[in-house]
């Protein structure tokens, strides 16, 4: 009895002993013979993907990566087989088509792309460039000006419901409204007006100035998507989650709303009628047999989130930013009301031509992009140079807007928000935003794989913003949102922003 036990624990120091020598093989051959060994970054995360994890996993990843890039440079190893670039010429290099990869852009890194619900590909989650390019051109007719000039009737008439309920808060005698959070309203419009020109139907968020279950579900799941993707990056460990943990995180609400967009991806496909939203271009381009009904549903999926989440973002870092500037405020305010003079007047054309709103876009689209950290791709066989450094091959590699957009040696006073570096007068030598490097913001991205919405998502950004400007005043009572602190699950997780409204007081 006490024999094979005396054998076991003679046994315990040669288990350390091995151990030991794995570990401490596999940290000097990270630290000085992988092909990474030379790229600059704190020794820890080099030698171990657990220090990246629990930073991604907190929703500190972009501030945490931020400060790692000022002390060590544009680019950083961030985990033993990848790379993290806050570089101007990234978005090119990364996201761009390459010479070196036969004129196509890096593939996306399956680890953190790959669907986790979905067995069909959608255009986001789509890796290989056959499958991509093949959705990405049955949608791409749904997203030019063209086909927005026929949807902007849809979007104004989702905006104008929005500046009714918010009209209807406005209910004290001095004129004004109770303190509300302004951010859930973000949300309502930008999933009901998505819902609308996606598939002809809205979440009912602004009819009933509530979250659809499907739309609360989103919001809050955020985060635990950002807990699946840190747990991808542990292979080892993905199938005892998929298989024992995850189907418990599955909730009733899961189950009950996780349908609401496919039952109305099916629903439209049955209407015979003609109306100029984004199904309407893929039942044309499907009389070919285009997309499978599955790929259909998995990017309507992808396109209610991505359409919708990221402009409500954009809407509250812009809010957020303008009743903390009052000075930004009235001079906008100023703009929109000088040379809009009736309702009417507040066309989407009209919109481009007012340079002070599109510089407010341009400087809070910087600082509060919506993206702040962008999915990884995966450096092709053989290795390529990345901004002028060598990067072996099969290493996953991504950008940092955030580090880019904060950048003190691109933008002078980077962190602060200055409207004015995107007007004419800043490209003049006397100015202090005269050496500001402008062209390395590139909020939807580059290459092949650039946001498909971002015609509409500028339309519906300036629209919304103008229209709630034109007719109402708004007062800060409350700001919770410190933008520098939110925490990042791939997404932005939003603060509330507490405003007091009133009608604008001068005439209409
Ligand atoms: C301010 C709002 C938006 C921002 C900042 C934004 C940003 C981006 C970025 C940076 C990418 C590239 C991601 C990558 O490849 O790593 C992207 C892709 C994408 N965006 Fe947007 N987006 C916005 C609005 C929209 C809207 C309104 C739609 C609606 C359809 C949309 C749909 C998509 C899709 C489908 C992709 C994937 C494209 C592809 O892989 O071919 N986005 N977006």
């Amino acid at each position: 009895m006490i024999e094979p036990l005396l054998e076991f624990v003679g046994f315990i120091p040669l288990l350390a002993l091995s151990s030991a020598l794995v570990w401490g093989s596999t940290i000097i051959y990270s630290l000085y013979i992988h092909p990474l060994s030379k790229i600059p970054g704190p020794k820890l995360w080099a030698i171990s993907r657990i220090p990246f994890a629990r930073s991604f996993m907190a929703g500190t990843a972009v501030q945490d990566i931020e400060k790692l890039h000022r002390k060590y440079g544009p680019i950083v190893r961030t985990q033993p087989n990848a790379v993290s670039f806050a570089h101007p010429d990234a978005w090119q290099d990364i996201q761009g088509a390459r010479s070196s990869s036969g004129g196509k852009p890096y593939l996306k890194d399956p680890t953190w792309w790959k669907s986790m619900s979905s067995a069909s590909q959608s255009i986001a989650t789509a890796i290989e460039h056959d499958t991509h390019a093949r959705i990405r051109k049955t949608l791409a007719p749904a997203f030019t000006l063209r086909a927005l000039k026929q949807q902007e009737p849809l979007l104004q008439r989702g905006v104008a419901l929005l500046i009714q309920r918010l009209q209807e808060k406005i209910t004290k005698a001095d004129g004004t409204s109770d303190s509300f959070d302004i951010i859930p309203w973000f949300n309502f419009t930008a999933f009901d007006v998505f819902g609308d020109i996606a598939f002809g139907e809205t979440f009912d968020c602004l009819e009933t100035s509530n979250y659809h279950p499907f739309v609360a579900l989103i919001c809050e799941s955020i985060k635990s998507h950002s807990m699946v993707l840190g747990i991808r990056l542990f292979p080892e460990l993905e199938y005892v989650f998929k298989k024992w943990v995850f189907p418990y995180m599955m909730n009733e609400k899961q189950k009950k709303y996780g349908t609401a967009v496919i039952d109305r991806v099916n629903r439209r496909m049955q209407w015979d009628v003609s109306r100029p939203d984004v199904m309407s271009y893929v039942i044309a381009a499907n009389e070919k047999g285009a997309m499978t009904p599955g790929e259909v549903q998995a990017t309507f999926q992808t396109l209610t989130l991505a359409g919708s989440e990221t402009t409500a973002t954009t809407l509250s870092g812009i809010m957020t930013q303008l009743l903390t500037h009052p000075e930004a405020y009235e001079k906008l305010v100023g703009e929109i009301r000088g040379k809009l003079e009736k309702e009417g007047d507040i066309t989407l054309d009209a919109l481009k031509n007012l340079p002070y709103l599109n510089a407010c876009l341009n400087e809070a689209m910087r600082l509060c992009t919506a993206t702040p950290f962008t999915l990884p791709r995966i450096v092709p066989k053989g290795g390529d140079k990345v901004c002028g450094t060598w990067i072996a091959g099969g290493t996953s590699v991504f950008i940092l807007p955030w580090a880019v957009n904060r950048d003190p040696n691109l933008w002078h006073d980077a962190t602060s928000f200055h409207p004015e570096r995107w007007l004419p007068g800043a490209m003049e030598e006397k100015s202090p935003f005269s050496n500001d490097r402008r062209d390395t913001l590139h909020s939807f991205g580059e290459g092949p794989r650039k946001c498909i919405g971002m015609h509409l998502a500028w339309a519906e950004i300036r629209l919304i913003l103008t229209r709630i400007l034109w007719s109402l005043d708004l007062e800060l009572v409350e700001k919770t949102i410190e933008w520098e602190q939110q925490k990042v699950y791939v997404l932005i997780e939003r603060g509330p922003l507490i405003v007091k409204l009133k009608e604008r007081g001068d005439t209409q």
